[in-house]
C-alpha cells in the first residue's frame, strides 16, 4: 500500500493538507484573506445570494488564496536560493506579487457584481 499508486496519492494529499495548514497558521496575508473569505461568506448568507453567485464567490476566493499561496511559496524559494539582495530576486517577487494583485482586483469586481444589486 505504502508505495502503491493509491498510497502515493494519499500521501501527496496529506502533504498538500499540511501545506494549506502551514499557510493558514504562519502567513499573515493568507490569514487576512481567510478572514475576508469568511466575511463575504457571512455576507452571502445574510443577503441570500443565489447558487450561481455562491459559485462565482468561491471561485474568486479560491483564485485569491491560491495565488497568494503560490506567491508565498515563490518568496520562500527566492529567499532560500538567494538570501541576499539582488535585482533579479526583487523582479521575481514583484511579478509574483503582481499576480496576487490581479487576482484581488478580479475578486473585488466579482464581489461588486454580486453585492451591488443587493445593497443599492
Ligand atoms: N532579496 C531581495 N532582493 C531584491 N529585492 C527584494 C528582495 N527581497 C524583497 N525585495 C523587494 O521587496 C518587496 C517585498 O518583498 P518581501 O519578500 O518582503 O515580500 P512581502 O510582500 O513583504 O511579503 P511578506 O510580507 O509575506 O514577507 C519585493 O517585491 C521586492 O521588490
Amino acid at each position: 500500500m505504502k508505495d502503491s499508486f493509491l498510497g502515493k496519492r494519499i500521501r501527496g494529499g496529506g502533504y498538500a493538507i499540511k501545506g494549506a495548514w502551514l499557510l493558514l497558521k504562519h502567513e499573515p496575508s493568507i490569514q487576512v484573506q481567510f478572514v475576508l473569505a469568511v466575511s463575504v461568506c457571512i455576507a452571502g448568507w445574510y443577503f441570500e445570494i443565489t447558487t450561481a453567485e455562491w459559485i462565482y464567490q468561491f471561485i474568486a476566493i479560491g483564485l485569491v488564496m491560491c495565488t497568494e499561496g503560490m506567491n508565498t511559496a515563490m518568496e520562500a524559494m527566492a529567499d532560500f536560493v538567494h538570501p541576499d539582495f539582488h535585482n533579479k530576486i526583487g523582479h521575481i517577487k514583484d511579478i509574483a506579487a503582481g499576480a496576487v494583485f490581479i487576482a484581488a482586483v478580479i475578486a473585488t469586481i466579482i464581489a461588486g457584481f454580486i453585492y451591488f444589486p443587493y445593497i443599492f
